[in-house]
């Protein structure tokens, strides 16, 4: 497998908290791989440490077979959105991305490219302050794909959106792994996601407890993914 992101035996503390214990999982070129989990069960502990913004305290993360920091041109490798990004309220959307255009050493002609992309060419000129929840998140999808980068990792991207949002953020993330990219998205809610993904990785405290294509996980016929991943879930209080 030609593997894009690969974590091996990650574990990460806080003080006496176990975010993460002793997790590996390796995610494929080219396919969208749903990271599923109830709250608190890791998720974007693992996806902070993938993207080298917290230090394991042991194990490690590698993206293209090194780890963040050693990435020659990161933005061109991993864009992500971590949580709802924070915007200035009084800047427009495009001048949001020219901000950031600016300080990743991207041309100017990519924001607009990117405002069309996201359908927020229209609202381009806008203050983001006056942006709708689902507004912001495709302001957030065009500033991680700024630098044009392979890899798309989504921290809870449907968090707040609605069913017309849901959707558009499923075929937005099935046309960029159409494009060749991989994308590593993570999600409490498994409807959101389980139509579009290629495969899971449902972790459960801190542990993966479950891994492979959909179909795989759901042998049973009459059994969904909900019923799979409550099953592998269940007494998630913590
Ligand atoms: N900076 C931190 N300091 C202390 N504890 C933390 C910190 N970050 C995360 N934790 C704890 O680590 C555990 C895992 O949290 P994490 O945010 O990675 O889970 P999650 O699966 O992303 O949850 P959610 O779906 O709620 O975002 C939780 O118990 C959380 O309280």
């Amino acid at each position: 497998m030609d593997a894009v992101i690969e974590v091996d035996s990650l574990t990460k503390r806080f003080g006496r908290t176990v975010a993460v214990d002793g997790l590996s999982f390796a995610v494929p070129r080219g396919s969208i791989v749903g990271f599923l989990g109830p709250n608190g069960s890791g998720k974007t502990t693992t996806l902070r440490t993938v993207l080298g913004l917290t230090v394991p305290t042991a194990g490690r993360a590698m993206v293209e077979g090194r780890p963040y920091a050693a990435l020659p041109e990161p933005a061109r490798v991993i864009g992500a959105v971590l949580d709802a990004a924070q915007f200035h309220p009084g800047r427009t959307g495009r001048d949001h991305l020219r901000v950031f255009a600016k300080a990743a050493g991207v041309s100017r002609s990519r924001v607009d490219v990117l405002l069309r992309l996201v359908g927020l060419d229209e609202a381009a000129g806008r203050r983001v302050r006056g942006y709708s929840l689902g507004m912001r998140q495709r302001l957030s999808l065009a500033t991680a794909l700024l630098g044009d980068p392979r890899i798309l990792i989504l921290d809870e991207p449907a968090n707040g959106l609605d069913p017309q949002g849901i959707r558009w953020l499923r075929d937005f993330l099935r046309d960029r792994r159409d494009e060749g990219r991989t994308v590593l998205v993570s999600s409490h809610v498994l409807s959101e996601v389980a139509q579009v993904v290629d495969e899971v990785l449902v972790l459960h405290r801190g542990r993966l407890v479950a891994q492979g294509r959909v179909e795989e996980l759901t042998a049973h016929p009459r059994q969904t993914l909900e019923d799979v991943f409550l099953d592998l879930t269940r007494e998630t209080s913590r």
